[in-house]
């Protein structure tokens, strides 16, 4: 297995070092793992002046599989838009073709105080988000900042989608949901956006397919509610970059926390970049704080999905877990009657639990 490992900037470090720990314990038992790390961001902004350098895609594009911890922060917001850290992590995604980002929001049973909603809502939720990760208002041409016919500046992004971008994330999400309970909602803005009504027709045509798939579709801003009223309705959901990247941040917190949501975003052939969903905390880097476990589930993620290792994925949960039912804690998921421990504490229960 050569896994790139592109810590990046903020808490990104701290918890992709405790993924790294799961990884050496696995190593040490004998798994032929091979890891190698470059900047991805701001840290390879300051190193080489490019938030996606030359030297680190090489290494994207050789290695099996990545592990990304996050990017971004206040000290590179002022910087020339396309120098900023996270259009290094766009340009990773699009460099990669990796156009299927899955975030599962499972609910570990030990958390379910954590959740904002009460447990019975939430009781034994597990549902996945299979969000579009190339394409949209997030890649559109054209962007920028200018001054428009009527002398006065303006900001615009563009949402597009090709027929053959629907079709093929269309496509991932009916197999998922076939190796699930058959059940996938598409999200999408039709009422409003063209866009997303093409998105629609594709998913409708596309349903054909797959006939022993029962398709839903909801409107962005009403599946934002349903996911806090009843989210127990939804199994497999589909949709864009964008209000994919924002409903999966909304379902994190039915889970206990924006720090247990882990990721998997995969190209044709399975290879993967594996992050949690979250950003790169600059309110809490460098206090060893953060909670890893996203991080370490996504590692699972790239168990099951890259490498075909059903049994070290499930291991790794089984691990986090333990550590759960024992009643180990990072901050965010404290709760009274639970022991509160670190970043990298809760790295040495993983490997212990392991
Ligand atoms: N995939 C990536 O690399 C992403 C990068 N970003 C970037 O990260 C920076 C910060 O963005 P924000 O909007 O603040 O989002 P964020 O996800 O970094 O933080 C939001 C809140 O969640 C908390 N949080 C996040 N991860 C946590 C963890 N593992 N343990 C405990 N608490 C955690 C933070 O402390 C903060 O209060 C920005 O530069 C943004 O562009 C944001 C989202 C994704
Ligand atoms: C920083 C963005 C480019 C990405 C993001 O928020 C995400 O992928 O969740
Ligand atoms: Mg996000």
């Amino acid at each position: 297995m050569k896994i790139a490992i592109l810590p990046g900037d903020g808490i990104g470090p701290e918890i992709v070092a405790q993924a790294v720990r799961v990884l050496e314990k696995l190593q040490a038992e004998g798994l032929q793992v091979e890891m190698e790390t470059a900047p991805l961001g701001g840290a390879a902004y300051d190193q080489y002046g490019e938030p996606y350098p030359e030297a680190t895609r090489q290494l994207a594009r050789s290695a099996d599989a990545i592990l990304l911890g996050a990017v971004g922060g206040p000290a590179y917001d002022a910087l020339p838009r396309e120098k900023r850290p996270e259009r290094g992590l766009l340009a990773i995604r699009k460099d990669l073709g990796l156009f299927g980002n899955l975030r599962p929001a499972i609910l570990y049973p030990e958390l379910a105080g954590a959740s904002t909603l009460k447990p019975e809502v939430v009781a034994g939720l597990d549902i996945m988000i299979v969000r579009e990760l190339t394409g949209d208002i997030y890649f559109g041409q054209p962007r920028g900042i200018h001054v428009n016919a009527a002398g006065e500046r303006e900001g615009f992004n563009t949402m597009r989608y090709s027929e053959s971008e629907i079709r093929r994330i269309a496509k991932l999400a009916f197999e998922i949901a076939q190796k699930r309970n058959r059940k996938l909602c598409s999200v999408d803005k039709a009422n409003v956006l063209e866009c997303t009504e093409f998105w629609k027709e594709i998913l409708i045509d596309v349903a054909k397919d797959y006939p022993d798939v029962e398709l839903s579709h909801m409107y962005v801003d009403n599946a934002a509610m349903q996911l806090v009223r009843n989210p127990k309705q939804f199994d497999v959901i589909v949709t864009g970059n964008i209000f994919g990247d924002i409903l999966s941040d909304e379902a994190s917190m039915l889970t206990g926390s924006i720090g247990m949501l882990p990721s998997a975003s995969l190209d044709a052939a399975n290879k993967g970049l594996y992050e949690p969903c979250h950003g790169s905390a600059p309110d809490i880097a460098g206090k060893n704080v953060a909670n890893p476990l996203a991080t370490i589930l996504s590692l699972a993620m790239m168990m099951r999905y890259t490498f075909a290792r059903e049994d070290l994925a499930t291991r790794i949960e089984q691990a986090v877990q333990t550590v759960l039912r024992q009643g180990y804690r990072t901050a965010d998921i404290f709760e009274p009657g639970t022991e509160r421990i670190s970043c990298s504490a809760m790295g040495d229960a993983v490997v212990a639990a392991l």
